[in-house]
């Protein structure tokens, strides 16, 4: 288990003190994959290089596995960051080094006995899919091949958590889902936290469990990936979520609105349209789709439909009460009747 207790970090610059984060608490799962969503400048970065103590923090605690790394020094905290694997946007390879060597400098690092480093290096490679590359050099590999290198020097210690800073970044979409896949298959086979942070939704909703969004340094919204997406509060994680489900209509089209425009949401596996074709056999009601589409967040559908709801005020309310005893949860949008 991670816990993040009241961290905050003060950066001093010549113009002044700059809050990077402030007094975030956060309990992460052991196993989870936790998503960290937030603008640039939101201090997602801070809080991420806290947890390992790439930055120390100005107060509060870091506890991996029941030790308070803030209260390490030296060889002590050392040892214990080992536990703690990290990989970034840009991959940071050594390109005098193969990738072996690459991922041997870790090994090394860590004293592992010589006589394991080896078959180690080969266990890695093999787990990120790279064995036939282990003498080559990294300017000689895609982005997508650097990174699971980068996973691979990351894995080399066998940490406990993985931390992912804009791992996925640099990478195009189709080799983004790949390294996503990658760190899923990690996390579900090595049972390793991990821990990413972006600003792209599509991340999140690929493979974590939980997020949090922040801005101006603090946690502005928490829960699962699911329910957020389902349910979105604050208006900047209404933003975040717009980028993936987005329902902005033409104004032509919300002019011609004449009925009562609802948000039905069919969450886990309520067959919708079934319900919603259901509610207009049943009711004397017209529903005219106006935008739509099933989501699928790690496999749980996510119905959202936008519809218009058109009769008499009576038969509609029944018509949305239908629905809603259907397991629909139905949010009116605008009602012109
Ligand atoms: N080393 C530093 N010195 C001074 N201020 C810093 C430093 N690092 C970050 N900051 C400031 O702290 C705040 C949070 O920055 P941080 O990089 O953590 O945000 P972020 O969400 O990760 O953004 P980005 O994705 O652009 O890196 C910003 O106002 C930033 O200018």
């Amino acid at each position: 288990m991670l816990e993040i207790q009241n961290i905050t970090k003060i950066y001093k610059t010549k113009k002044g003190e700059v809050t990077g984060v402030d007094n975030v608490s956060l309990t992460i799962d052991k196993g989870e994959v936790f998503g960290i969503v937030g603008y640039s400048g939101a201090g997602k970065s801070s809080l991420l290089r806290c947890i390992n103590l790439l930055e120390r923090p100005t107060s509060g605690s870091v506890i991996v596995n029941g030790q308070d790394l803030t209260k390490l020094k030296g060889e002590q905290l050392r040892k214990a960051r080992l536990k703690i694997g990290m990989i970034f946007q840009h991959f940071y390879l050594i390109s005098q080094k193969t990738v072996g060597e690459n991922i041997e400098f870790a090994l090394k690092a860590a004293a592992t006995p010589p006589k394991h480093i080896n078959a180690r290096v080969r266990e890695l490679l093999e787990m990120v899919g790279l064995s036939e590359k282990i003498d080559v050099y990294p300017a000689q590999l895609s982005g997508g091949q650097k990174q699971r290198v980068g996973i691979a020097r990351a894995l080399a210690n066998t940490p406990s958590v993985l931390l992912c800073d804009e791992a996925t970044s640099a990478l195009d979409p189709k080799t983004t889902v790949s390294i996503l896949r990658l760190l899923k298959k990690i996390n579900r086979e090595l049972n390793i936290t991990i821990v990413l942070i972006t600003h792209e939704m599509d991340v999140v909703k690929e493979i974590c469990d939980r997020m949090v969004v922040m801005q101006d340094g603090k946690v502005i919204e928490e829960g699962a990936v699911y329910d957020i997406f389902a349910n979105p509060v604050e208006p900047l994680t209404q933003e975040f979520i717009s980028s993936v489900v987005s329902f902005e209509l033409p104004p032509t089209i919300l002019e011609g609105v004449t009925g009562k425009m609802v948000k039905v949401l069919f969450k886990g596996d309520v067959a919708g349209e079934g319900v919603i074709s259901d509610m207009i056999q049943n009711f004397e009601v017209c529903g005219n789709f106006l935008h739509g589409t099933i989501e699928y967040i790690q496999e749980k559908p996510l119905g959202i439909f936008l519809m218009e709801l058109q009769g008499q005020p009576d038969n509609v309310e029944r018509a949305v009460s239908y629905m809603e005893g259907r397991g629909a949860f139905v949010e009116v949008i605008d009602d012109a009747i």
